[in-house]
């Protein structure tokens, strides 16, 4: 059994040094949390490495002090790490101090108990278990971005490795000369090997598929919004305006669509500058965004044209809005990008149970068309427009 131990720590020791070196290699470029991942993985291959090293110098010895107080430092710091790398991947705050109090405190409990062998065996492993703990709490917490139900096999196996690891840290404690060693023919020590290298394969696939899930909600966004203003790029409000024209017209609501376009906009970037306009751009499409009712779809329509489509709105509350963000514009514009900014608009609001997106395009185009014509500053809805000119 001892063997047997040994291997099952050297092969663990193989698999996360294996690890740290082929993440940053197959994962490409990454962002915060993969990075804490890659070097969580790093720091705990190096532990493992150490503690492997310190068993072969003098027992009690100040190199074995020093090697195996470095090598809890390594695991511990790389727990803390990854604890941090979930909670990102979860669509948390990466903010995850207690992990990383407990592995400084864990780190220097351990150098100061160090002769004690069943204090330093305890502390070091009762923490560890708390800090899987941690870990394992931060993947089974509701998440707040979609992540695959991959987090409940890492939850499993490391509650499995908590039980193993406190175990062993109360084998110490109470029944020291049965668990001289972290290598004794003890079958608690088997069962943490085993443990260990199972948690480690699926860490490692748990790191891989919150990478590709991050990835692909990256794609998404890339594909869905519009990368300056953060507002939805045209197609993909057709895409969503459509379903929502569809669903007006089987339930009997209608729906309203504003078309914008902000005035003399060629002047701000003449006269002030590119990035001024885009600046004045997302402070607009942010304007558009907050005046809006959960339901309401703003995209960025093209160049400096913004389009809102406004869920179970008449004309009277499609002009209530306008004149919401005409109110906002005076006051905020020269406040937060220092000159006054005004648009023309045309409304179109749906008509009949077969009216198109299209065509309510067309009638929003034509009034806004009309609205530049008659000096800016001003909407115009395409149904009045209609009734004039008939
Ligand atoms: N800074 C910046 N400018 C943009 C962007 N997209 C389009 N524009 C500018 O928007 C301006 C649009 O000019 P025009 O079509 O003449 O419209 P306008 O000056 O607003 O005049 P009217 O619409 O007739 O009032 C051009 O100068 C474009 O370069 C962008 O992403 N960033």
């Amino acid at each position: 059994m001892p063997n047997d131990i040994a291997s099952l720590i050297l092969a663990l020791t193989v698999s996360m040094c294996t690890m740290a070196v082929a993440l940053p290699a197959v994962m490409g470029q990454v962002n915060a949390a993969a990075r804490r991942a890659q070097v969580g993985v790093c720091m705990q291959a190096l532990g493992w490495v150490l503690l492997l090293v310190s068993s072969m110098v003098a027992g009690g010895s100040w190199t074995d002090r020093l090697l195996s107080t470095l090598s809890m430092a390594g695991i511990a710091g790389g727990l803390a790490l990854n604890a941090t790398a979930f909670n990102l991947w979860c669509g948390r705050s990466p903010s995850a101090r207690m992990p990383a109090v407990v592995a400084v405190v864990l780190t220097v409990g351990y150098a100061l108990g160090f002769s004690s062998y069943a204090f330093r065996v305890s502390w070091a492993n009762g923490l560890l278990a708390l800090q899987m703990t941690m870990v394992a709490v931060t993947l089974a917490r509701k998440p707040l971005v979609p992540v695959g139900g991959w987090r409940w096999l890492l939850v499993l196996a490391l509650a499995a490795q908590v039980v193993v690891t406190a175990w062993r840290g109360a084998l110490a404690a109470f029944d020291t000369m049965a668990f001289p060693s972290f290598m004794a023919p003890h079958p608690i020590n088997l069962l943490f090997a085993l443990v260990a290298n199972a948690t480690a394969v699926l860490s490692l696939i748990g790191i891989l598929l919150a990478h590709r899930d991050e990835a692909a909600r990256a794609l998404e966004r890339l594909a869905t919004l519009d990368g300056m203003t953060g507002v939805l790029n045209r197609r993909a409000w057709l895409a969503h305006a459509g379903v929502e024209l569809a669903n007006a017209a089987r339930y009997g609501h209608r729906l309203g669509v504003l078309l914008i376009d902000i005035d003399h906009f060629k002047e701000v970037n003449d006269s002030r500058g590119h990035e001024a306009g885009d600046h004045a751009l997302q402070f607009f499409a942010r304007a558009l965004q907050s005046a809006c009712r959960s339901g309401d779809l703003v995209c960025r329509y093209g160049g400096e044209e913004f389009c809102v489509l406004m869920n179970r709105a008449d004309l009277l509350s499609t002009q209530a809005f306008d004149r919401r963000i005409r109110a906002y514009l005076a006051e905020a514009a020269p406040r937060e990008i220092g000159y006054p900014l005004n648009y023309s608009a045309g409304i179109a609001v749906s008509s009949a149970s077969d009216d198109t997106l299209d065509a309510m395009l067309r009638r929003a185009d034509v009034a806004l068309y009309s609205a530049k014509a008659l000096g800016r500053g001003c909407t115009l809805d395409a149904e009045a427009l209609h009734m004039s000119a008939t």
